[in-house]
């Protein structure tokens, strides 16, 4: 028999989590923060956690830490589960949680890193570039003797931003990372991350509403809203989804009214805008297939159009597209018991 040849660890997603559950009581409420998710991460990769405030988000991340004890599912990292070996999960991961305050504000910069390094067993003196290059990178280099307190909210930021960085572990949770950082540090922070993934296979889980960011860095982004999934693909396909609907056509005269109701009442996203020589039409469509719908609407009212172009849609837009559909979906759907 032929031996199977695919390491364990490539066929394996580093991070499991199955029927996560966590509900907060206070007094005779009971609010559901993850309700029921479940979903997994490859070794090496980088994925976004989206959603608005209080979705969720946070409550999912320290459960992934062991900071918080979920009522019903479980977290695997590594191949350990998180609530019974907390030591070796500890031993794989770093975060950084609510920005600047993961930084001890006495000690200096560096002693801040010295520090998170020993702690993991790293000995700071033999890793002196490393040190060097992440406070270069982050555009701390100068500040690196002043005590973290002395420093502005954004060097602050940056400083945690080093600790976590120079612990140097396999997996990496990151809470609004570029937040108040400046153009300079943002470029830096994201590319350091990227080889981080690409190069050194580590694993890093974004929590962000800096869109950009995730954009450019996630490979894959998880939508929560209301303590559930709205959404979780691949970011380019995620975007993607949205590109192939989204539609921006030009013509050349104006459109006449009853055409224009006529289309606002079979495709509701539509919007006109008007300009001297032409009108443009936007809509997004559900379905590809919809632009036959609309080419004979325009038929129907002797609508000729110039130019049709996919509407360029980026990470925010379609993120908030599956915000706008899951509110139309939670408004036909009533409220729920619980
Ligand atoms: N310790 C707590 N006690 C009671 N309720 C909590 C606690 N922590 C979170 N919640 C509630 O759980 C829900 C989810 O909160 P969570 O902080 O996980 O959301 P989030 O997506 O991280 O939000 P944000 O983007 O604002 O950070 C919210 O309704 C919040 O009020």
């Amino acid at each position: 028999m032929v031996a199977e040849r695919t390491p364990k660890s490539r066929r394996e997603p580093l991070i499991s989590v199955e029927g996560l559950k966590k509900e907060y009581s206070s007094g005779d409420q009971t609010v559901t923060a993850v309700d029921d998710i479940s979903f997994s991460i490859d070794r090496g990769s980088i994925v976004g956690i989206l959603g608005p405030n209080g979705a969720g988000k946070t409550t999912t991340i320290k459960s992934l830490l062991g900071l918080v004890e979920p009522d019903a599912g479980k977290v695997l990292i590594d191949g350990s589960e998180v609530s019974e070996e907390r030591k070796q999960v500890y031993s794989r991961v770093s975060a950084m949680l609510e920005g600047a305050r993961n930084a001890y504000w006495r000690l200096t910069v560096e002693e801040n890193m010295s520090f998170f390094m020993s702690h993991r067993g790293i000995n700071p003196r033999s890793n002196t570039d490393r040190r060097r290059r992440i406070l270069e990178e982050l555009g701390l280099a100068d500040k690196a003797n002043v005590p973290v307190r002395e420093l502005s909210r954004g060097m602050k930021q940056k400083a945690a931003l080093a600790c976590v960085l120079a612990q140097d572990t396999p997996v990496l949770f990151l809470d609004e990372p570029t937040l108040g950082l400046d153009v300079e540090a943002t470029r830096a922070l994201r590319s350091h991350l990227a080889a981080l993934a690409a190069e050194d296979g580590r694993t890093i889980i974004i929590s962000s509403h800096e869109m950009d960011t995730v954009q450019e860095l996630c490979d894959r982004v998880i939508v929560m809203t209301n303590g559930r999934i709205a959404a979780d693909k691949e970011t380019q396909s995620f975007t993607d989804l949205f590109q192939a609907q989204a539609y921006e056509i030009e013509v050349e005269d104006d459109i006449e009214q009853p055409a224009r109701t006529a289309i606002e009442r079979r495709f509701d996203t539509a919007e006109f805008a008007d300009y001297p020589s032409k009108t443009e039409l936007t809509v997004t469509l559900d379905h590809k297939r919809e632009v036959f719908d609309l080419m004979d609407t325009f038929r129907d009212h002797d609508v000729v159009p110039a130019k049709v172009n996919h509407a360029d849609v980026d990470l925010e837009e379609a993120y908030l597209q599956v915000m706008q559909n899951n509110t139309e979906r939670a408004v036909m759907e009533g409220p729920t018991n619980g």
